[in-house]
């Protein structure tokens, strides 16, 4: 097995796995994409195109794809996971033993029930011996796969994993920052979109761009006093895997989870609304499994709390901003006091 450059596999043909692995290959990487579809396997090989999840997208011809999971895990030193978190389990406990020792990056932002489960939890009982990273940051795969200028963030304590992951994936139009904190930068992309999903509703009930901004900061401040309460580094949220990806996914039409709550906005129901996306939308479930643990830790998480009650306690919207709106009115700035609490290292 070789290293610097590869060979790299990539798990997951929707948009992110399929954006991921196009990236590198038309850098020279030697990458397999692996999916379950052969039709769409047939059609990335053949066509050069995944119509499904990337429309209107010429993928690089050198991208070499396989429905075989071993075959594509067997030779390479590092692996990145692009599955829905809902599939993760199932994918890698066909694959577990033999990711010994292999480079193994999850790209999946989201939680998972029993308790509070992250995708680096999975990986870790699945493969106990494999170097697990997290790569996060504003990244709407649809943008990089047209080839904007994009920046994420790769974690792990373990420096030479970041310069691996940094040779293989980071190019002319990718640049990729590391972190040593990576249950911040995990948290950071599995809580933004719980936000997203409050960003759209807002704006699809037309609220103005004061409104926006308010709940764009305040979110950024809950996120991190829950993050900072479970032993994350509150430096991690000024960072691209914390604000940068909370601004880019409350900003943006093109994130699934800000379409999942303008559909909701516009009147549709939770069921309507994800039925019509089509794509995974991380935030409906991260909300539920993040409401349960911010209670269970005793966690101030109003915004959390509201968008719970609205799509799983029935509760009327205008109840719901009220009571946001008539809640004590507290510190601005919380950081000063996360951060005399947390030594500057780890981020
Ligand atoms: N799309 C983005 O912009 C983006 C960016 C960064 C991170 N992510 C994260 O990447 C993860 C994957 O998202 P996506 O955007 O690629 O989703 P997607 O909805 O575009 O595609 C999901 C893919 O997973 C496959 N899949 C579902 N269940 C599977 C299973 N049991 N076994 C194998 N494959 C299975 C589907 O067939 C599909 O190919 C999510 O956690 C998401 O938050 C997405
Ligand atoms: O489309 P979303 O809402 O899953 O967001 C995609 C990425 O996480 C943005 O960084």
């Amino acid at each position: 097995m070789s290293n610097s450059r590869g060979p790299v596999a990539v798990l997951g043909g929707g948009s992110f796995g399929t954006t991921l692995a196009n990236l590198m290959a038309a850098d020279g990487v030697p990458v397999t994409l692996w999916l379950r579809d052969a039709a769409v396997a047939e059609e990335i090989s053949q066509q050069h195109s995944n119509t499904r999840y990337l429309p209107g997208i010429e993928l690089d011809s050198k991208l070499r794809v396989t429905t075989d999971l071993l075959q594509a895990v067997e030779q390479a030193p590092v692996i990145f996971l692009a599955i829905p978190s809902s599939a993760l389990r199932s994918v890698l406990a066909q694959i577990g033993p033999l990711l010994a020792d292999r480079i193994v990056v999850s790209t999946t932002k989201g939680i998972q029930l029993p308790g509070f489960v992250l995708m680096s939890d999975i990986i870790e009982e699945a493969a106990p011996k494999a170097r697990v990273a997290v790569l996060s940051g504003p990244n709407l795969a649809r943008e990089m796969a047209e080839g904007a200028l994009t920046a994420t963030v790769v974690a792990s304590p373990d420096e030479a994993l970041c310069q691996a992951v940094q040779d293989v994936l980071g190019g002319s139009k990718l640049r990729v920052y590391a972190s040593l904190d990576r249950y911040g930068v995990e948290l950071g992309g599995a809580l933004k979109n719980v936000y997203a999903i409050i960003a759209g509703m807002a704006a699809a009930l037309g609220m103005g761009e004061n409104t926006k901004s308010m709940l764009i900061t305040r979110a950024l401040a809950e996120m991190t006093r829950f993050a900072v309460h479970m032993g994350a580094n509150p430096l991690t949220f000024l960072g691209l895997a914390g604000v940068g990806d909370l601004i880019v996914t409350c900003m943006s039409p093109k994130s699934r989870n800000y379409r999942v709550g303008f559909a909701l906005g516009e009147g549709k129901s939770l069921d309507e609304a994800v039925a019509s996306l089509g794509q995974v939308a991380e935030g409906v479930n991260t909300l539920r499994v993040l409401k349960q643990k911010a209670d269970a830790e005793g966690v101030y998480m109003p915004l959390v709390a509201g968008l719970h009650a609205i799509l799983f306690e029935q509760q009327p919207l205008d109840k719901v901003i009220g009571r946001l709106m008539s809640a004590e009115q507290k510190q601005d700035v919380e950081f000063a006091a996360f951060m005399a609490c947390t030594p500057l290292e780890g981020v």
